[in-house]
């Protein structure tokens, strides 16, 4: 199954921590299709924090949802990962965004991203690479902007 995910990072070197992500994802059960741009995007949420590298990548899977959300976490949690405030700084956040035509609202797993298309720092980098898209909502990618100024690096 084709499932896209949202990467940031803003701690410590953030460039670092995306690829060693990016290279962590592209294991056994998982081909990495495409990868947009890393853009620098201003905190969304929590706004008195640095700024984000963010990225979007498509992939092939044969994980179940949240077998691949489990992945992610293992990742971050290898990547250093400290939970602390939500929305807070981290060295690397991998969110599950879109998951087939998966619908699913668990607390562990809630797809699409409930905050998918109010967040430019991920329909920036996702309408680079699925210009063509259509979103949960029914609305074309093309004219659904989130908020947030984004910086294609
Ligand atoms: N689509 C999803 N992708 C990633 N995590 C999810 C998703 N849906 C629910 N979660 C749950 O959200 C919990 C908190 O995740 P996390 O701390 O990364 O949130 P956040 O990235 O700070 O905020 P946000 O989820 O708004 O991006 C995780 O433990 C995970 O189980
Ligand atoms: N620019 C930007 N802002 C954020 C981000 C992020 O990845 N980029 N992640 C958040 C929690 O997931 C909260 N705010």
């Amino acid at each position: 199954m084709r499932a896209f995910l949202g990467l940031g990072s803003n701690l410590g070197d953030r460039a670092y921590y995306l690829g060693e992500a990016v290279s962590a994802l592209n294991r056994s059960s998982i081909t990495i299709l495409s990868k947009s741009r890393v853009y620098e995007t201003e905190p969304w949420g929590v706004l008195d924090q640095p700024p984000y590298w963010n990225q979007v990548i498509e992939v092939e899977t044969s994980l179940s949802p949240l077998d691949l959300l489990h992945v992610c976490q293992e990742i971050e949690q290898r990547l250093g990962r400290v939970r602390k405030e939500h929305w807070g700084s981290r060295t690397i956040d991998i969110d599950l965004l879109i998951y087939d035509n998966v619908v699913s609202a668990s607390k562990e797993l809630t797809l699409p991203h409930p905050y998918l298309e109010v967040r430019e720092f991920v329909m920036a980098p996702l309408r680079e690479i699925a210009p063509n898209l259509l979103l949960p909502s029914g609305r074309p990618i093309s004219q659904v902007f989130g908020e947030g100024k984004v910086y294609p690096l």
